[in-house]
Protein backbone atom coordinates (compact mmCIF):
# COMPACT_ATOMS: atom_id res chain seq x y z
CA UNK A 1 0.00 0.00 0.00
CA UNK A 2 1.07 3.48 -0.55
CA UNK A 3 1.41 5.95 2.84
CA UNK A 4 0.23 8.89 0.62
CA UNK A 5 -3.22 7.31 1.05
CA UNK A 6 -3.22 6.63 4.24
CA UNK A 7 -3.16 10.17 6.37
CA UNK A 8 -2.23 8.92 9.97
CA UNK A 9 0.79 7.26 8.15
CA UNK A 10 1.86 9.93 6.01
CA UNK A 11 1.76 11.92 9.18
CA UNK A 12 4.08 9.33 11.00
CA UNK A 13 6.41 9.07 7.79
CA UNK A 14 7.08 13.09 7.51
CA UNK A 15 7.77 13.02 11.18
CA UNK A 16 10.02 10.51 11.18
CA UNK A 17 11.32 12.06 7.90
CA UNK A 18 12.15 15.01 9.70
CA UNK A 19 13.71 13.77 12.79
CA UNK A 20 14.92 10.88 12.44
CA UNK A 21 15.44 9.98 8.32
CA UNK A 22 16.26 12.64 6.52
CA UNK A 23 19.19 13.54 9.38
CA UNK A 24 20.54 10.01 8.67
CA UNK A 25 20.81 10.30 5.28
CA UNK A 26 22.49 13.52 5.29
CA UNK A 27 25.29 12.22 6.96
CA UNK A 28 25.11 9.11 5.00
CA UNK A 29 25.53 10.61 1.55
CA UNK A 30 27.38 14.51 2.71
CA UNK A 31 23.76 15.62 1.28
CA UNK A 32 21.44 18.31 2.84
CA UNK A 33 17.46 17.48 3.23
CA UNK A 34 16.68 19.94 1.54
CA UNK A 35 18.53 18.43 -1.92
CA UNK A 36 16.62 15.29 -1.00
CA UNK A 37 13.15 14.97 -2.16
CA UNK A 38 10.98 11.81 -1.36
CA UNK A 39 9.90 10.39 -4.44
CA UNK A 40 7.36 7.41 -3.36
CA UNK A 41 7.37 5.61 -0.03
CA UNK A 42 4.77 2.01 0.34
CA UNK A 43 4.44 -0.71 2.92
CA UNK A 44 5.35 -4.28 1.74
CA UNK A 45 3.90 -7.25 3.44
CA UNK A 46 5.95 -10.51 3.23
CA UNK A 47 5.09 -14.18 4.56
CA UNK A 48 5.86 -17.93 4.30
CA UNK A 49 3.59 -17.84 1.51
CA UNK A 50 5.22 -18.91 -2.18
CA UNK A 51 5.07 -15.87 -4.23
CA UNK A 52 5.01 -13.46 -1.12
CA UNK A 53 8.05 -14.43 0.28
CA UNK A 54 10.25 -11.34 -0.77
CA UNK A 55 11.68 -9.54 -3.83
CA UNK A 56 14.12 -11.03 -6.33
CA UNK A 57 17.64 -9.21 -7.17
CA UNK A 58 16.58 -5.35 -8.11
CA UNK A 59 17.74 -2.07 -7.81
CA UNK A 60 15.26 0.53 -6.37
CA UNK A 61 14.13 3.59 -9.02
CA UNK A 62 16.00 3.12 -11.77
CA UNK A 63 19.02 3.94 -9.51
CA UNK A 64 18.25 7.29 -9.47
CA UNK A 65 17.91 8.17 -5.83
CA UNK A 66 18.22 7.26 -2.10
CA UNK A 67 16.04 4.00 -0.42
CA UNK A 68 15.22 3.67 3.05
CA UNK A 69 13.50 0.24 4.52
CA UNK A 70 12.20 0.11 8.02
CA UNK A 71 11.44 -3.31 9.67
CA UNK A 72 8.04 -2.54 11.16
CA UNK A 73 7.35 -5.79 12.33
CA UNK A 74 8.48 -7.70 15.53
CA UNK A 75 11.55 -10.12 14.03
CA UNK A 76 10.29 -12.39 16.61
CA UNK A 77 6.70 -12.85 14.42
CA UNK A 78 8.27 -13.58 11.14
CA UNK A 79 10.96 -16.59 9.94
CA UNK A 80 13.53 -14.86 7.20
CA UNK A 81 13.69 -11.98 6.15
CA UNK A 82 16.45 -9.33 5.99
CA UNK A 83 17.92 -7.89 2.89
CA UNK A 84 20.52 -9.01 1.22
CA UNK A 85 23.53 -7.44 -1.55
CA UNK A 86 25.00 -9.76 -3.40
CA UNK A 87 28.97 -9.38 -4.83
CA UNK A 88 29.42 -6.21 -6.75
CA UNK A 89 32.24 -3.88 -8.33
CA UNK A 90 32.88 -2.13 -4.44
CA UNK A 91 32.96 -5.66 -2.58
CA UNK A 92 33.45 -9.80 -3.20
CA UNK A 93 31.41 -10.31 -0.43
CA UNK A 94 27.61 -10.36 -0.21
CA UNK A 95 25.99 -8.52 2.72
CA UNK A 96 23.03 -8.98 4.70
CA UNK A 97 20.95 -6.95 6.57
CA UNK A 98 18.66 -8.12 9.25
CA UNK A 99 17.17 -5.20 11.54
CA UNK A 100 15.63 -5.14 14.83
CA UNK A 101 12.05 -3.83 14.43
CA UNK A 102 12.02 0.16 13.99
CA UNK A 103 15.76 0.15 12.54
CA UNK A 104 16.14 1.46 9.55
CA UNK A 105 18.52 0.50 6.19
CA UNK A 106 19.51 2.60 3.69
CA UNK A 107 21.66 2.61 0.74
CA UNK A 108 22.20 4.21 -2.76
CA UNK A 109 18.84 2.62 -5.03
CA UNK A 110 21.15 1.52 -7.94
CA UNK A 111 23.05 -1.50 -5.29
CA UNK A 112 21.56 -4.43 -6.66
CA UNK A 113 19.84 -5.76 -3.99
CA UNK A 114 16.81 -8.97 -2.70
CA UNK A 115 14.61 -9.91 0.06
CA UNK A 116 15.55 -12.66 2.62
CA UNK A 117 13.10 -15.25 1.92
CA UNK A 118 10.11 -14.87 4.41
CA UNK A 119 9.44 -17.99 5.38
CA UNK A 120 7.03 -17.93 8.15
CA UNK A 121 4.75 -15.73 10.24
CA UNK A 122 4.31 -11.79 8.59
CA UNK A 123 7.06 -9.38 7.43
CA UNK A 124 5.98 -5.87 7.10
CA UNK A 125 8.23 -3.02 5.67
CA UNK A 126 8.29 -0.25 4.71
CA UNK A 127 10.34 1.22 1.89
CA UNK A 128 10.75 4.72 0.30
CA UNK A 129 12.76 6.00 -2.52
CA UNK A 130 14.64 9.42 -2.22
CA UNK A 131 16.06 11.54 -5.10
CA UNK A 132 18.41 14.05 -5.53
CA UNK A 133 20.15 16.06 -8.45
CA UNK A 134 22.88 15.97 -6.08
CA UNK A 135 23.82 12.49 -6.33
CA UNK A 136 25.07 12.84 -10.06
CA UNK A 137 27.72 15.49 -8.70
CA UNK A 138 29.17 12.99 -6.05
CA UNK A 139 29.41 10.38 -8.41
CA UNK A 140 26.51 8.05 -7.49
CA UNK A 141 24.45 8.48 -10.67
CA UNK A 142 25.70 7.98 -14.07
CA UNK A 143 25.48 11.55 -15.98
O1 LIG B 1 12.70 -7.37 1.55
C1 LIG B 1 13.50 -6.43 1.58
O2 LIG B 1 14.05 -6.03 2.62
C2 LIG B 1 13.83 -5.73 0.28
C3 LIG B 1 12.75 -4.74 -0.10
C4 LIG B 1 13.16 -3.94 -1.29
O3 LIG B 1 14.25 -4.03 -1.75
C5 LIG B 1 12.22 -3.01 -1.94
O4 LIG B 1 11.06 -2.91 -1.51
O5 LIG B 1 12.63 -2.35 -2.92
FE1 LIG C 1 14.59 -2.64 -3.27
Amino acid sequence: MLVADEPRLLEWLNRRCEETILPTLEAQFGLEASELWLYDTFILKFSGTPGERGLGIHVDDDGLGISFNILLSDPSTFEGGGTRFPPNAHTEDEVVYAPQRGQMLSHYGGLRHASVPCTGGLRYIMVGFLRSRRLVQLGYLPE
